[in-house]
C-alpha cells in the first residue's frame, strides 16, 4: 500500500495522543490558557502536539510539521510545564511493539518543548509536510462535546494520508447522527473511533484502542440523490460558521430536518461514514482565513469515502498555499449526487448578501 508506513505511524501517534486527551477531558482543571487571538488552548492540546511530533521526528526526521500550537507559554510557566510532562509520561501505548514503533516515551522536558516547537513549518507547495491539530474543537473539548485529534501528510501540496481520532464518537458506523453528537456509549461498550484515508485507497474506521491498532473496516458516504432528505452538520460555535446563511441554504434546498451541530472535524468523519450527508462551513467574517490543520485530514477522508469537498465558490481546498487555505472561502462537503445542487444554493444565498 502506498504510504503504508506513514499511515501506521500516523494512526499509532494519534491513538497514543488520545490516551492523553481523554485523561485531560475527564479532569475539572484542564489547564486552559487563552491565546493571543483569545481562543483557548489546554494541557491536552500541548501534550498531544508533543507526542505526535515526537513520533513524526523519530520516523521521518526530514519531514516538516505545520502544527497549531507552540510552547512559549510553557517555557514561561513551570506549573503548566510540569503538569504536561507528567501527562506525557503517562501516555504510553500498552503494546510495546506499537509504542516502540512511534519512538517510545519523550526523554526530557527540553525534548518535550522542542517537539511542540517543531510545528512551525511555513507549509507550501513542495515537499513532505504534516498538518497537525492536536485538539480540534477545543471549545467542544472544554464543553464536554465532540473533539478530534487530526493529522494529515501533505506531499507537494496534495493530501496523501489523513487520520482523525474521535474519542467521543460511537464506534458503530451506522449509529444515527444524533448519537454521533452525544453518544450513550462508554469506552467499554463502544465509544472512540480512529478514521483514516490514503489517497486513492479509500477510507476506513476502526475502534480506538489503548495498545495495538484494531481491525479496520471501509466507510462510505450515503448514496443520496434527493437533497430534500439530507441532514446537514454545522459548527456549534456561531462565531466559526454562519448558522443564519446555513439555515437559508437548507430552506432553499427544501431540507426540513433541523441541522445537527457538532464540534470539530468529527463533522467530516460523520458524513464520511454516512451518518450525515452535508457539512457546511460558511464564513462569518471577511478577514478569517481557514487553517490547513482544521481541514486536511477531514477533506481526504470525505473524498476517499466517495464524497466531494469544495469551498463556497466550488474550488477544491488548496493545501499548497502555506499554513492557511488562503485561496478558499468556506467549505461545502456533500455526497457526489447532491454536491452540485448544494453548491448552487450556497452561491445563491451568498451572492444575495
Ligand atoms: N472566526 C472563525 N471562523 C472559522 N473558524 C474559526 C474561527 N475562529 C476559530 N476557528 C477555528 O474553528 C475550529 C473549530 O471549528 P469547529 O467547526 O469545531 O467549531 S465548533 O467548535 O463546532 O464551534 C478551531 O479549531 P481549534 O482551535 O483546533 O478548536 C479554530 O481553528
Ligand atoms: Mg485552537
Ligand atoms: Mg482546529
Ligand atoms: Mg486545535
Amino acid at each position: 500500500m502506498a504510504y503504508g508506513n506513514e499511515l501506521t505511524v500516523a494512526l499509532l501517534a494519534v491513538q497514543r495522543a488520545t490516551l492523553l486527551t481523554k485523561r485531560v477531558f475527564h479532569e475539572k482543571a484542564k489547564g486552559t490558557v487563552s491565546k493571543d487571538d483569545k481562543s483557548p488552548v489546554t494541557l491536552g492540546d500541548f501534550g498531544a502536539q508533543a507526542l505526535i511530533i515526537s513520533a513524526i521526528k523519530r520516523n521521518f526526521p526530514n519531514d516538516e510539521v505545520v502544527g497549531e500550537e507552540e510552547a512559549s507559554v510553557l517555557r514561561a510557566n513551570n506549573t503548566l510545564r510540569e503538569q504536561i510532562w507528567d501527562l506525557v509520561q503517562g501516555a504510553r501505548l500498552e503494546n510495546s511493539d506499537a509504542e516502540d514503533k512511534i519512538g517510545g516515551p519523550i526523554q526530557s522536558v527540553e525534548d518535550l518543548l522542542d517537539a511542540i516547537d517543531h510545528g512551525t513549518s511555513a507549509g507550501g507547495p513542495k515537499g513532505r509536510i504534516w498538518a497537525l491539530d492536536p485538539i480540534d474543537g477545543t471549545k467542544g473539548f472544554l464543553r464536554g462535546g465532540q473533539y478530534a485529534v487530526c493529522l494529515a501528510l501533505i506531499v507537494d501540496g496534495d493530501v496523501k494520508v489523513g487520520v482523525l481520532g474521535c474519542p467521543n464518537l460511537p464506534v458503530d458506523d451506522s449509529a444515527p447522527l444524533d448519537e454521533n453528537v452525544s453518544s450513550d456509549q462508554t469506552d467499554e461498550t463502544g465509544k472512540g473511533v480512529l478514521f483514516s484515508a490514503v489517497r486513492g485507497e479509500g477510507a476506513t474506521s476502526r475502534p480506538l484502542s489503548r495498545g495495538a491498532l484494531q481491525q479496520s473496516q471501509p466507510i462510505r458516504m450515503k448514496d443520496l440523490t434527493d437533497v430534500t432528505q439530507a441532514t446537514f452538520c454545522e459548527s456549534v460555535e456561531a462565531g466559526h460558521s454562519s448558522h443564519g446563511d446555513q439555515a437559508e441554504i437548507a430552506k432553499l434546498l427544501g431540507i426540513t430536518k433541523s441541522s445537527v451541530r457538532m464540534d470539530s472535524q468529527a463533522k467530516y468523519a460523520s458524513i464520511a461514514r454516512g451518518a450525515g450527508d452535508i457539512y457546511l462551513r460558511l464564513p462569518v467574517s471577511k478577514s478569517y482565513v481557514e487553517k490547513i490543520w482544521d481541514h486536511a485530514a477531514g477533506d481526504l477522508i470525505v473524498r476517499e469515502a466517495g464524497g466531494e469537498v469544495t469551498d463556497a465558490t466550488g474550488k477544491s481546498l488548496d493545501f499548497s498555499r502555506g499554513r492557511t487555505l488562503s485561496e478558499n472561502k468556506g467549505v461545502v462537503a456533500a455526497s457526489k449526487g447532491v454536491h452540485a445542487q448544494v453548491l448552487e444554493a450556497v452561491k445563491t444565498v451568498l451572492e444575495s448578501k
